[in-house]
């Protein structure tokens, strides 16, 4: 049986409260679709396209161009036929497909019944759902800035943070990472991402530094895993570093899109995965991935709205197999967001 929906987009824009830097650059304005799905009798179901072109996903342009060729009906047929080059896409149409198929109860318990369904439902889903399941990771800013942030966060319940490294000097950054570890709160767990910036020396001498870290018994903060030391084309050398060493390797950048996930597993990755659901592709197919080959993941935030949120936030409630803490802290953006979406979607 095939369904058919009314399909509306709306592209949006929004900056950051602060210049995002890692190892590929400055970051100022998040840009991405939120579309919504009404089914026949009226149901909604919201989605939200956030790619990253630069980590491997389509551009914004060539999800635009997909969104603005479809007609204003659309079928499942066509949700579930997005080509695997548009993989924000695909999670973008297949999380609203399923938020509107009503198995998540998004929007149930309102006074206005099932249907009416909002955007900022997405906000109460997440508090009511995820908010006391997981535990969260925030993101600390790269270099020196670290040092000053950690503590406010500590203070909002984070036990958890992510440091971009490769952003300055290695010499600077191991520096500042020593009193990073000398001044966290015992028992705090940091992840070092380093987006695939650093050379394979400077590799070794981070993951040397961390295992050393890890064999002294005075320092009690745990070095969960570094993110993607190398490039994506060194993935066989990224491969002998995680047999090389004690501390962790995350892959990150190499495990984009769904097709990467599966090569990467099929040339023996046994390490972690970071998912970002939300350019990874097919939610349906990520789930029978994740159930088939039982891999060791770490979920990850594209810096998405509510909407696209829910969604990552509910795959990983649903396929983490080790209370990994996700990667979905703090709130990076200038504007509330409850009131920018509501005037994003200005006819609700
Ligand atoms: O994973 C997290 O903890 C936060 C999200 C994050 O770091 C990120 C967000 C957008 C794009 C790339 C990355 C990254 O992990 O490199
Ligand atoms: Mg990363």
């Amino acid at each position: 049986m095939t369904n058919d929906y009314r399909f509306e987009f709306r592209p949006y824009q929004r900056r950051f409260l602060r210049t995002l830097t890692t190892n590929h650059g400055n970051w100022n304005i998040r840009e991405g679709i939120i579309l919504r799905l009404t089914d026949e009798s009226g149901k909604i179901g919201w989605g939200e396209i956030a790619p990253i072109s630069w980590f491997g996903s389509e551009t914004l342009e060539q999800a635009l161009d997909f969104c603005r060729q479809l007609p204003k009906e659309i079928t499942d047929e066509i949700i579930f036929s997005i080509p695997d080059e548009l993989p924000a896409c695909q999670f973008g149409f297949e999380s609203a497909y399923e938020m509107g198929s009503g198995e998540w109860g998004v929007g149930s318990g309102g006074d206005e019944g099932d249907n009416f369904i909002t955007p900022n439902s997405c906000t109460d889903a997440i508090n009511r759902v995820c908010t006391n399941s997981l535990f969260y990771s925030a993101l600390l800013p790269a270099g020196e800035a670290a040092l000053n942030q950690w503590e406010t966060l500590w203070e909002q319940g984070y036990h958890t943070f992510k440091w971009k490294i490769g952003v300055y000097a290695i010499a600077d950054e191991l520096e500042i990472f020593e009193s990073l570890i000398d001044t966290l709160p015992d028992f705090t767990k940091l992840r070092l991402d380093a987006n695939g910036g650093l050379s394979y020396e400077e590799a070794n001498l981070w993951l040397r530094t961390c295992d050393n870290f890890k064999a002294n018994a005075e320092v009690p903060v745990e070095i969960e895993f570094i993110e993607q030391p190398l490039p994506v084309e060194q993935f066989q050398q990224m491969l002998e570093l995680s047999l090389s060493y004690e501390t962790a390797i995350a892959i990150d950048e190499s495990v984009a899109t769904l097709r990467q996930l599966a090569a990467c597993h099929q040339q023996g990755w046994r390490g972690i995965f970071v998912i970002k659901p939300g350019i990874v592709g097919s939610p349906s197919r990520l789930r029978n991935f994740c159930h088939q080959y039982k891999i060791n993941t770490v979920f990850s935030s594209v810096f998405e709205t509510a909407i696209g949120r829910l969604a990552a936030l509910r795959l990983a409630a649903e396929l983490s197999r080790n209370n990994r803490a996700v990667g979905f802290g703090i709130d990076h953006f200038l504007e509330q967001e409850e009131t920018w979406l509501q005037s994003l979607w200005n006819d609700l």
